[in-house]
């Protein structure tokens, strides 16, 4: 049986004085709720948000990590340092990492792997851009990310995946997929995982929409039979906004 889940994304926002005070608001209002509710801020205040949230409501995950155990690859985590002060989810794949810092499906494949093989949970996006889906090719896109940076992975790992399905033409633009765009691009990586593998393992697997997910669409979105839940950017940096859209899960 899948997960709901709901997860801010805070990208490169807040700093530690903001983090502090929005962490506050959301502990403070968040309902009772049967979905996973995690939170990615920065780097440097992971360990303190850690430290500060109450696990058993919401999660502190990660934005992003390095393929190695450790070394010299100046500005970069690795995979035992986020374990270390407790973090155990990242979010793997994004597209800004896709666009802005080279991170290519091999690159992507490797980071999967690495964090897989210390039993973390990698929530693994991808997502088409505005010229895929306006030439029609958004299927194969989207087959392909899949296909390179997550087919090889065992079976018996993909019970600590989470998809996150973005295309890349609706993050941060206001425009958003249709809830039937989503539901049909939901269902179809549900088929493409079960060619690769089963039916179990597509059945139990979590898909998210992201992609300017707000309080006034959420409920449309969130109520299509294969979307899990939202990765949520701009608005989860607003707390109203982002306790409306944990309760339209
Ligand atoms: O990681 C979150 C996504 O990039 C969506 O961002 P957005 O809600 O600001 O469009």
């Amino acid at each position: 049986m899948r997960s709901k889940i709901v997860a801010g994304n805070w990208k490169m926002n807040k700093n530690n004085a903001e983090t502090e005070v929005l962490l506050a608001e959301l502990s403070a209002k968040l309902p009772d709720t049967n979905a996973e509710v995690m939170v990615a801020p920065t780097f440097v205040n992971l360990a303190a948000a850690v430290q500060n949230l109450d696990s058993s409501k919401i999660e502190v995950i990660a934005q992003n990590m390095h393929f190695a155990e450790n070394g010299a690859y100046t500005g970069e985590i690795s995979a035992d340092m986020l374990l270390n002060i407790g973090i155990d989810t990242v979010i793997i794949g994004h597209s800004e990492r896709r666009a802005y810092f080279g991170e290519t499906d091999e690159i992507l494949a490797k980071k999967v792997q690495a964090a897989l093989a210390k039993n973390m949970r990698v929530m693994f996006c991808f997502g088409e851009e505005l010229q895929d889906r306006k030439s029609d090719n958004h299927f194969k896109v989207v087959e392909s990310q899949l296909k390179n940076a997550l087919f090889s992975v065992d079976a018996s790992a993909w019970k600590n995946i989470i998809l996150a399905y973005e295309p890349v033409w609706a993050i941060g633009t206001g425009e958003t997929a249709s809830p039937e765009q989503a539901q049909e691009m939901h269902a179809f990586i549900r088929q493409t995982i079960t060619k690769a593998y089963d039916t179990a393992i597509a059945n139990n697997v979590s898909i998210l929409y992201g992609g300017s997910v707000k309080p006034n669409n959420a409920v449309e979105i969130f109520s299509k039979p294969d979307v899990d839940g939202g990765l949520i950017g701009g608005a989860s940096l607003v707390a109203d906004d982002f306790i409306a859209i944990v309760k339209a899960i």
